[in-house]
């Protein structure tokens, strides 16, 4: 036995025989005292610890290792004096202790330690004055003791039996945290593997994040196979490394994917799947998620598929042991799907989709500058493969002219007759520039490709037009990720492990999708078989049922391009009788995205045959400047891609203008309806012209509200126009910024987010920055926790030792506190800091506004819109029905809660909630769902999101 350093000191031991469980352990007991592992590096782990019960804790604590791994070891520190201070200084209840071990792994001290004594045991030694008898508990990431020994000491002598753990561990149930229980089950390992498969996209390194640091904060190991399926037909440590926390720091903002990908010929071969489950097996791998596109997730399909075979004949031919071969039965296998093409069934987004939009509408903006110029006509070459979700998304967002996708063939002439008659239409409308799309699937109605010299040829031929053709290529695929793309990166990497460590032999094989706005698991098994039906009913030419077999999201935005890009020259489709006057206005502050609903709604009404009108200026404008006007085609046709509010907006609501007077100009102009972009303004205003109804016939019209707002604040809905803009604004900015601290080394900023009373921009600032912190409004800032958080960096920026390229970002919502200022944290960060790091404040003010909307925001603004008109349609004659008097906020609560589809509310939010769009009645949501006076909602979606951020980022709480 290792003598201890400090002779009256008590110690405990480990066996090597408790090697495999300690591996395991992620928390442990000692005296009673639960530590935990916080947050783990390739070389240091923290571990945490909080008094679990104020009656009963030990005064004092003490963990050292012994004196000559002290001396030999050039990695194992343990900050006793810090541990001390803290001890003697703080109140226990609300103490918190952070030991610092300088290696990679618990697992690996573990080993070093062996390896240095040449012994079988590993000391924790503990003072003496503990008031409870000290043992030591090990226990597994899902809370089960799975190992208690100690050698002889002061308190107990020999290895313990089973019956003592159990007893020990009843005991300890009662003294630690509530709710966390001790039972007694097998511990199942795992070895959590990822891989990056298929064509890299942007937020593959956000997904590969994500795994490996959840999956240590599980209390797993993480491991990355590089280089895709070929990395797993190859094996070896070459290909197949564990991962610490700090060997994905910084990848959230980094393009591409850093562990490689490949296509893989071999893995199509069974030969090449063998190689791969010996190789997984051989590396104790026991979960695998796989993060590719269409292809990657049908190989991993097939994998799954063949897995018991495949582990059999590996078995038989003697390759794996039986006690392989028993552990390695089942495979555990889960996809993220990764890909630009976005055409994985099941999903409605691909991690790197929306980053790839968001370059092509990028250099679709810059092209129509020049087209615009020379009055050209560019044709231009989109990715995805056989699925034209690219080209169509691109088409809405940038009002091009004419698409060609795979989904919607035409015969050779049709295709050609109708691009030449919509773009001499757009000319004739005095149109300078002509912008056709073209999926680089797109195929005639006889399955014969479209390439874009074809297309260019028409346009040169029939139409005269001076034509060029730009072929995008791989500056699609290229550069960092977009805020949503990293969000559903890191969001969908938590959810994978969680759903491989939630898997059973029996559970079919998951893959982590979203819908609308919600993270959600669908059968992997059947997302690979919808999405080959795509591709078997367009080989059969049966392109209805490729089209019913995408997402609905994709034909309503196929059929709303369509209806807005024959506006106002195609013959309308409603009869006379059902065309109506349609006004839209924009309220309170700018946000990215009220734009192109403007474009969208107005093109819409156009091609059914309403009439749209524009009121500028707001409220005000409309009284005092009579400033109401329907819209022109060849006025708004670049609209989608303009920053901030064409046509004027103001803060002012009805009530603070003239109530009367709106009245007035509304009945002057015979308005039928009328469409309201805005944020929390917008919403009053809604509610004030409602009520108005009573006294105001002129309201009794369909009323509908598309929230836009950078603060994502409006009741009855989970996201408003302008958000995503602002957040890829402010992702841009702390980009900037942490590269400078990180490039200062030892240098943290804190930057002031807007945001109102929401937290919604800091938080995903923070998820989607790798922020270290995000303060919002909801919680304030304690005291406590701002120490809590400047201690978490003085420690950080200590083990960094300045070696680590960590900028540290602190992200404060303005309204998180008025007297904790930005300033005011850096001031104190710095004064804490004794010198050995310094703050800065950072305040990007309304930079956060952004200037030309993002993809999402103008292509959500076009379905909101249309969907708005829709809904215009719908409800002007069910406002005959309703009696204007003063229950009829409680008629429509009534209705509501009867029955949902027959709701005769008139007066809606339309936004996105969970997985679906919905039309909530103003209200319900303002008398029963809103904080008033706080502008805020009651309740908000993203609250888990926080917890998330945090964790990722190893942050704790006070
Ligand atoms: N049917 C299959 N059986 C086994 N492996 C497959 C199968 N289909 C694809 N794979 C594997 O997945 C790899 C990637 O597939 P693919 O090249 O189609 O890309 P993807 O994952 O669809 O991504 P993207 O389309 O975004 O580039 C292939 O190289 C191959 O190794
Ligand atoms: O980069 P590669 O191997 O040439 O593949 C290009 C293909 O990959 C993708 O970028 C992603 O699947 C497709 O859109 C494109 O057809
Ligand atoms: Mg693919």
């Amino acid at each position: 036995m290792v003598q201890p350093l400090v002779q009256d000191i008590s110690y405990f031991s480990l066996s090597t025989s408790d090697e495999a469980r300690f591996q395991q352990a992620r928390e442990f007991y000692c005296g009673f005292l639960q530590f935990k592992v916080i947050k783990e590096t390739s070389t240091t782990v923290w571990l945490s610890h909080e008094s679990p019960d104020a009656t009963s804790p030990p005064k004092t604590v003490r963990i050292a290792l012994d004196s000559k791994i002290k001396q030999t070891s050039e990695n194992i520190e343990i900050l006793m004096a810090d541990l001390e201070k803290k001890l003697h200084t703080n109140d226990w209840r609300s103490l918190k202790l952070s030991l610092v071990f300088k290696t990679n792994s618990l697992a690996t001290i573990y080993q070093r330690c062996l390896a240095r004594q040449k012994s079988s045991s590993f000391l924790f030694q503990t003072r003496p004055d503990n008031v409870a008898p000290v043992e030591l508990y090990l226990l597994d990431p899902l809370g089960n003791l799975i190992g208690f020994t100690s050698a002889s000491n002061t308190f107990s002598s020999g290895i313990p039996q089973l019956n003592v753990i159990k007893k020990e561990a009843s005991k300890a149930q009662s003294l630690i945290t509530p709710g966390f229980s001790v039972s007694h089950k097998a511990f199942e390992p795992r070895n959590i593997a990822v891989m990056t498969s298929g064509g890299d996209a942007p937020g593959m390194n956000a997904n590969v994040r994500s795994i490996v640091r959840t999956a240590i904060i599980k209390g797993c190991r993480a491991f990355a196979i590089y280089e895709g399926y070929e990395g797993l037909v190859r094996g070896g440590p070459e290909y197949i490394r564990e991962m610490g926390w700090d060997d994905v720091r910084g990848w959230l903002r980094e393009g591409g994917t850093n562990i490689g990908t490949a296509r893989c010929k071999e893995f199509r071969e069974r030969a090449g799947r063998l190689s791969a489950a010996k190789n997984l097996i051989d590396a104790g791998i026991d979960a695998l998620i796989v993060c590719g596109g269409d292809g990657s997730l049908t190989g991993a399909d097939v994998f799954r598929h063949d897995w018991p075979s495949l582990v059999k004949e590996l078995l038989d031919s003697g390759r794996i042991t039986e006690e392989q071969y028993a552990k390695h039965e089942h495979l555990n296998i889960c996809g993220t799907v990764g890909s630009i093409d976005n055409d994985m069934s099941s999903t409605d987004a691909t991690i790197g989709a929306y980053s790839s939009l968001a370059r092509i509408c990028q250099a679709v903006d810059y092209i129509d500058a020049t087209a615009n110029s020379h009055a050209r006509a560019f044709v231009i070459e989109v990715m995805g493969r056989h699925c034209g979700w690219l080209a169509l998304m691109a088409g809405i967002a940038t009002s091009a002219d004419y698409i060609l996708i795979p989904e919607k063939p035409a015969s050779s002439q049709q295709w050609q007759e109708q691009m030449c008659q919509i773009v001499s239409k757009h000319r004739e409308r005095g149109k300078r520039k002509t912008i056709v799309l073209v999926a680089e699937g797109a195929i005639t109605n006889d399955l014969v490709p479209i390439s874009t010299k074809d297309v260019a040829d028409v346009l040169i031929n029939k139409l005269g037009l001076d034509t060029r053709i730009t072929t995008l290529g791989h500056v699609q695929r290229g550069g960092t990720a977009v805020a949503y793309d990293r969000m559903l990166a890191t969001l969908q990497g938590v959810e994978a492990v969680e759903a491989v460590l939630e898997c059973t032999p029996n559970t079919p094989s998951p893959m982590i999708g979203i819908e609308e706005n919600k993270i959600v698991r669908r059968s992997l098994v059947d997302a690979v078989k919808l999405t080959q039906s795509v591709a078997e009913a367009i080989s059969e030419k049966n392109f209805k049922k490729a089209m019913s077999l995408r997402d609905t999201e994709f034909s309503e935005h196929l059929n709303n391009f369509i209806a807005m890009n024959s506006a106002d020259h195609n013959v309308p489709t409603l009869p006379v009788e059902k065309r109506l006057n349609i006004a839209i206005i924009n309220v309170g502050a700018p946000a990215g995205g009220m734009n192109s609903a403007i474009y969208s709604m107005a093109t819409y009404c156009m091609s059914k045959g309403h009439t749209p009108y524009a009121i500028a200026n707001g409220f005000p404008g409309l009284v005092k400047h009579g400033a109401i006007k329907p819209l022109d085609w060849i006025q708004i046709s670049d609209w989608n891609s303009l920053g901030g509010s064409e046509i004027g907006t103001n803060r002012a609501t009805p009530s603070e203008t003239d109530l009367g007077m709106i009245a007035f100009k509304l009945e002057q102009h015979g308005i039928d309806g009328l469409i309201l972009v805005g944020g929390f303004e917008a919403f009053v205003s809604l509610k004030e012209l409602e009520q108005a109804r009573n006294s105001y016939p002129a309201f009794r019209i369909p009323l509908v509200l598309i929230p836009a707002t950078i603060s994502n604040n409006v009741p009855g809905t989970e996201y408003s126009l302008g958000a995503d803009t602002c957040l890829n604004s402010l992702m841009e900015y702390c980009d900037i910024v942490k590269q400078s601290a990180s490039a200062t080394r030892n240098r943290v900023f804190v930057v002031e987010v807007q945001g109102g009373n929401s937290g919604y921009i800091a938080t995903y600032g923070q998820l989607i920055s790798g922020a270290s912190l995000s303060y919002v409004p909801e919680e304030g800032i304690s005291l406590e926790q701002l120490e809590a958080d400047i201690e978490e960096l003085k420690t950080s920026f200590k083990n960094d030792e300045g070696k680590m390229k960590a900028g540290r970002l602190f992200l404060k919502s303005q309204n998180a506190s008025n007297v904790l200022s930005a300033k005011v944290i850096a001031d104190i960060v710095n004064e804490e800091s004794n010198g050995r790091f310094e703050a800065r404040t950072a305040i990007p003010g309304h930079v956060q506004q952004g200037g030309i909307p993002s993809p999402i925001d103008r292509t959500r603004g076009a379905r909101l819109a249309c969907r708005a008109v829709e809904f215009i349609e719908q409800h002007t004659d069910l406002l005959k029905d309703i009696k204007y008097d003063e229950d009829y906020c409680s008629y429509i609560a009534k209705q509501s809660e009867n029955d949902s589809e027959s709701i005769k509310a008139t007066a809606v939010v339309v936004g996105v909630k969970s997985n679906q769009i919905v039309y909530r009645p103003i209200c319900q949501l303002y008398d029963y769902e809103t904080e008033v006076k706080k502008r805020m909602p009651k309740s908000v979606h993203w609250k888990g999101v926080r917890e998330v951020a945090d964790k990722l980022v190893g942050r704790s709480h006070s």
